[in-house]
């Protein structure tokens, strides 16, 4: 069959030459006859087919194919390992640079051990002659070609794979959003939330926190972001809440930056204090987007919070520092998933802090430190602020000296905030013991 196919090229190649050289020589209306079967001729003996996607065709509001642009986003992916002309292209969206094959440039491509093509070409257009303007047009388009052989694999799930790897990653390059519960002007309307671009540099690497619980929470974020189909299948809102509580200070805002990073989510920070009613919340939480999360600080109040926002793929993240005094109807857990709590700062955890503001893994003052947090409560950002350098001439251990000179001065305070507690508590138990006496006293009256 190769033997064949051999055969068959080489006749059609020498066909091709003699035609070269005589075209010049045939009227022209001839020679576009002969072109277009010659074409044709080739298609039909090729073991090959070819697919292609236009750049416009009417399909989106601006014209621009959809297709067309997941699959030029797909394979900026590819074609930056394997093309060797790139195009450097400015995504309007996501502001960000992205190498994208140049024309007439093959980027061959392997799915489920099946080898594809990709090139993308131009036809150019003769404009209509309008008198002054007689620029000439051109229309883009990516051609696909694979084997015969493999048509159903190809045209069923290798092109669905295109798009949803192309859509995933401009979901992963957009400018992400900081959206606010201030009214705006957008032409006519008034829109319930303006935003400015989210760039917020939190990581969960820079978190300081143990690494078991960041790791955990990950890993319900992953999960989350995976569930779509499971959230379907149960018939419950693809949602998930989550309570941060922790004095101030202890990162909660700082982690929820490191979510959305994490998840590349966009942010809603809903300023519950200028929302009149359970109404407007209702059509603020309506208009938020899929992939986001809502953010509520500080909640106390008596809103209803535990509506369902509409559509998919939305985090809600509550904070507080009174976790003590919420009521229990808003904590409960199915409204509030889980509970994260943002404690004062351990060893752990001033080790990530060590390695963000000095970028250091070890030092001899590590060992002091460790024991004086151990009997300290300090928090993360009191420990950030002690550590940072304030000017040029303070080094490591200056640094260092500064949070341990910090931490001496804190530690009586934890030895007296433990004994107030502790007297607080015994007081307690003793007001609940003469209560008990009281109760038992008044039953055995009424029984005798
Ligand atoms: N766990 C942490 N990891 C890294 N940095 C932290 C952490 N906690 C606090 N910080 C630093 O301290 C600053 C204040 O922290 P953040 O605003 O996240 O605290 P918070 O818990 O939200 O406080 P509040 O209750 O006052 O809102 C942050 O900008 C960050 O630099
Ligand atoms: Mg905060």
């Amino acid at each position: 069959m190769a033997l064949l196919w051999g055969n068959i090229g080489a006749g059609m190649a020498s066909l091709m030459f003699i035609y070269t050289i005589f075209k010049d020589h045939i009227p022209r209306s001839l020679s576009t006859y002969l072109e277009k079967y010659a074409k044709k001729l080739v298609r039909f003996f090729s073991p090959y087919i070819e697919i292609t996607f236009h750049e416009f065709n009417g399909e989106s509001y601006n014209g621009r194919s959809e297709v067309f642009t997941a699959i030029q986003t797909y394979l900026s992916t590819k074609a930056s390992s394997r093309a060797s002309r790139f195009k450097a292209v400015l995504m309007m969206k996501s502001k960000s640079l992205m190498l994208s094959m140049d024309d007439y440039e093959e980027v061959p491509d392997v799915f489920n051990g099946v080898k594809v093509w990709w090139v993308l070409e131009a036809k150019v257009l003769q404009a209509r002659n309008r008198g002054y303007n007689q620029d000439s047009m051109e229309k883009r388009y990516f051609k696909l070609s694979f084997h015969k052989r493999y048509r159903e694999l190809i045209a069923g799930s290798y092109i669905d794979h295109v798009m949803k790897e192309g859509k995933a990653v401009t979901v992963k390059n957009r400018q992400r959003k900081l959206y606010s519960n201030n009214p705006c002007k957008d032409g006519y309307y008034w829109k319930a939330w303006s935003h400015v671009f989210f760039e917020h540099p939190a990581t969960f690497d820079t978190l300081a926190m143990e690494s078991k619980k960041k790791e955990e929470i990950m890993n319900d974020l992953k999960k989350f972001s995976e569930a779509k189909e499971y959230y379907a299948k149960i018939g419950k809102a693809w949602k998930r809440g989550y309570l941060l509580y922790g004095p101030p200070g202890t990162g909660k805002s700082t982690m929820i930056a490191a979510m959305a990073n994490f998840l590349n989510y966009d942010v809603y920070d809903l300023e519950l204090t200028t929302v009149k009613n359970n109404r407007e919340l209702r059509n603020l939480l309506i208009e938020t987007s899929s992939k986001s999360v809502i953010v509520i600080e500080d909640i106390d109040c008596s809103l209803d919070l535990t509506g369902q926002p509409s559509g998919g793929e939305r985090i809600i993240v509550f904070t507080t520092n009174h976790v003590e005094k919420l009521d229990p109807a808003l904590i409960r857990r199915g409204r509030m998933d889980k509970h994260i709590e943002m404690s004062y700062c351990g060893f752990e955890s001033f080790k990530v802090l060590a390695k963000n503001y000095l970028d250091i893994d070890s030092h001899e003052l590590f060992a002091e430190v460790g024991s004086l947090l151990a009997e300290t409560n300090m928090t993360p950002a009191d420990v950030a602020e002690n550590i940072m350098p304030k000017s040029d001439e303070e080094d490591t251990e200056s640094c260092l000296k500064n949070l341990i000179e910090a931490l001496i001065e804190k530690a009586p305070k934890k030895a007296e905030e433990e004994a107030r507690l502790k007297a607080e508590k015994e007081e307690k138990e003793k007001k609940k013991c003469a209560q008990d006496d009281t109760n038992a006293a008044g039953s055995m009256k009424e029984n005798g």
